[in-house]
C-alpha cells in the first residue's frame, strides 16, 4: 500500500491560529530596559518630577515633564477661533522744521506716524516741465516715444526748459511737479510718542470674552503708565521708541525710510483657571524686514493732498509724500477648557503607547540578549490539534507562522539543543 502523502505544510500554517502566550523572562536587562520605557512613556503623556527640564524650569508652568497632558493639555477642548477687535490712538507733540506738529498733524491713518515729510506747496493744474532726471531732452523730439504719462502728468510731447541749464519733457497735469530726492529732516521726537491699543477678544466656544484694558484701571493710570516686558506688561501704552527697540530695529532709520512694526497680542488662556489670570502677551517685529534691505524700495510711505483755493478762486493743492512707521496690531489667542472626549482619547493612547516597551524588550531579547535562541524557543511555540499527530516538516519551504520562528524553535525543541528551564 503506498504511503498516506502528507499533507503540505503551507496549507496547514494558512489554517492555523496564533494566540498570544505570557512569557515571563528573568533577566534584569530586559526588565530594567522595559520598566525605562514605561516609565518614560508615561512621563511623556502624564507627568514625573522635573529631573530633565531646563535649568529655569520651565517645561511646563508646573514644573513637570509631562508634555501630553499638562504642557499640551491635551485633557482640554480648544478654540482657536478668535474674535477680536483693535483700536488705537497716538499722542504726542513734535517739532517739524518751523512748526509744531500735534496728534492730527502726524497721522493720516490711525495706524501710521508720519515721520518725515516732502511737501510741495501750491500745485495748481496746468503746464510744466518735469523734475525727474530721466525726462532730460534736447528737443521735442526726444519727448516722443517715451510713452504717455509720467509720475506726474501726461506728457505734452514738447521739450521745454526747466532750468537756466537744464530741459526737461513738458506735462500737463499739477504744477510744479514734486521733487522726492531733497533731503528733508526726521522727526526723532516721535520716539517718545505713546500709542495706546484697546483690544478686546471673545473666544465663540466657550462664550469667554476679555479686553487687554487692566479692570479697574481708571483715565490718569492709564495716561501715566507705559508699557514694558517686565515691569508693566500689562500697560495698553506703548512709547514708539520702545515698540522699535523691541522689534530689534534703530528707531532713526526707521523713521528716515519709513517702515512697518508688528505688534502682536497673544491670548493663549486656560479657562480652566481663573478669568483674571487670561491676560494678554504683547510681541513686537518689523513685518517688512526683508524689503527693507531692497534697494529700489527699501521702507514705507504714501502721498496724500490738502485742496484749497487761492486768491483769484483758482484750486490749489499742499502735495505731501509721507514717510512713517505703520504699527499693524495681530491678535491671535488659543483657549482651553477641560473636557471627558478629549481626556478619555488621549488616556487610551497614553495606555496603548505603554506596549512600545515591550517591542522595544522583544527585539533586545530575541536578537541581542545572550541566550537570544533559548528566548525564541520559549517564546514561540507551536501546539498541534488535540486528536490530530504533529504535521511532518514542509518540503517546500513554505513561509513560516509569526516572526518565522515556529520551526526553528521546533527544530531546535527536537534536537534537544536547549534545555526548556528558564
Ligand atoms: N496714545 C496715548 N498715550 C497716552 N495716553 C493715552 C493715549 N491714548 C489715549 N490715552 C489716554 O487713555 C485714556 C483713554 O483714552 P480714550 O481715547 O478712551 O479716552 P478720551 O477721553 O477720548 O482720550 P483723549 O481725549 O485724551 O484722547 C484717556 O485718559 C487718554 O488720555
Amino acid at each position: 500500500m503506498p504511503p498516506l502523502r502528507p499533507q503540505p505544510r503551507c496549507l496547514a500554517d494558512f489554517f492555523s491560529y496564533e494566540t498570544t502566550k505570557s512569557v515571563v523572562v528573568k533577566s534584569w536587562v530586559v526588565g530594567v530596559v522595559n520598566r525605562v520605557v514605561q516609565l518614560l512613556i508615561l512621563s511623556y503623556f502624564i507627568g514625573g518630577p522635573c529631573s530633565w527640564c531646563t535649568p529655569s524650569g520651565r517645561v511646563t508652568p508646573r514644573g513637570d515633564a509631562g508634555w501630553v497632558f499638562l504642557h499640551e493639555k491635551a485633557y482640554q477642548v480648544r478654540d482657536t477661533v478668535i474674535e477680536s477687535s483693535v483700536v488705537t490712538k497716538v499722542k504726542g507733540i513734535g517739532k517739524y522744521g518751523n512748526r509744531i506738529l500735534d496728534t492730527a498733524d502726524y497721522g493720516t491713518s490711525v495706524f501710521v506716524v508720519v515721520t518725515k515729510q516732502i511737501l510741495t506747496e501750491n500745485q495748481e493744474q496746468g503746464v510744466c516741465p518735469e523734475s525727474e532726471a530721466a525726462y532730460r531732452c534736447a528737443s521735442d523730439h526726444d519727448c516722443q516715444g517715451k510713452g504717455h504719462t509720467t509720475g506726474s502728468g501726461v506728457l505734452t510731447g514738447r521739450c521745454v526748459p526747466y532750468n537756466t541749464t537744464l530741459r526737461t519733457c513738458e506735462i500737463r497735469g499739477w504744477c510744479p511737479p514734486e521733487v522726492d530726492t531733497v533731503d528733508v529732516p526726521v522727526m526723532l521726537e516721535a520716539e517718545n510718542f505713546t500709542l495706546f491699543i484697546k483690544n478686546s477678544v471673545r473666544f465663540p466656544l466657550f462664550g469667554f470674552e476679555k479686553a487687554n484694558l487692566p479692570p479697574h484701571i481708571s483715565a490718569g493710570e492709564l495716561q501715566r503708565c507705559r508699557f514694558h516686558p517686565e515691569q508693566q506688561p500689562l500697560c495698553p501704552i506703548l512709547r514708539l521708541g520702545d515698540v522699535a527697540r523691541f522689534a530689534g530695529q534703530d528707531f532713526a532709520s526707521l523713521a528716515a525710510t519709513g517702515g512697518v512694526l508688528g505688534i502682536k497680542i497673544g491670548w493663549v488662556c486656560d479657562l480652566d483657571r481663573a478669568w483674571e489670570l487670561c491676560l494678554p502677551r504683547y510681541s513686537f517685529t518689523r513685518l517688512d524686514s526683508v524689503t527693507r534691505h531692497s534697494p529700489g524700495s527699501p521702507g514705507y510711505n504714501f502721498r496724500h493732498a490738502r485742496y484749497y483755493r487761492g486768491h483769484n478762486g483758482t484750486e490749489l493743492r499742499t502735495l505731501t509724500k509721507a514717510f512713517g512707521i505703520r504699527f499693524d496690531v495681530l491678535v491671535y489667542g488659543n483657549a482651553g477648557k477641560f473636557g471627558i472626549v478629549p481626556t478619555l482619547i488621549n488616556t487610551v493612547a497614553a495606555f496603548t503607547s505603554i506596549g512600545v516597551g515591550t517591542v522595544l524588550c522583544d527585539i533586545i531579547l530575541l536578537n541581542f540578549l545572550k541566550g537570544a535562541e533559548h528566548y525564541k524557543a520559549r517564546k514561540f511555540e507551536e501546539v498541534p490539534e488535540a486528536s490530530v499527530p504533529p504535521a511532518p516538516a514542509s518540503p517546500t519551504g513554505c513561509t513560516p507562522g509569526a516572526l518565522g520562528d515556529q520551526s526553528r524553535e521546533k527544530q531546535s525543541t527536537d534536537s534537544g539543543t536547549f534545555s526548556l528551564g528558564l
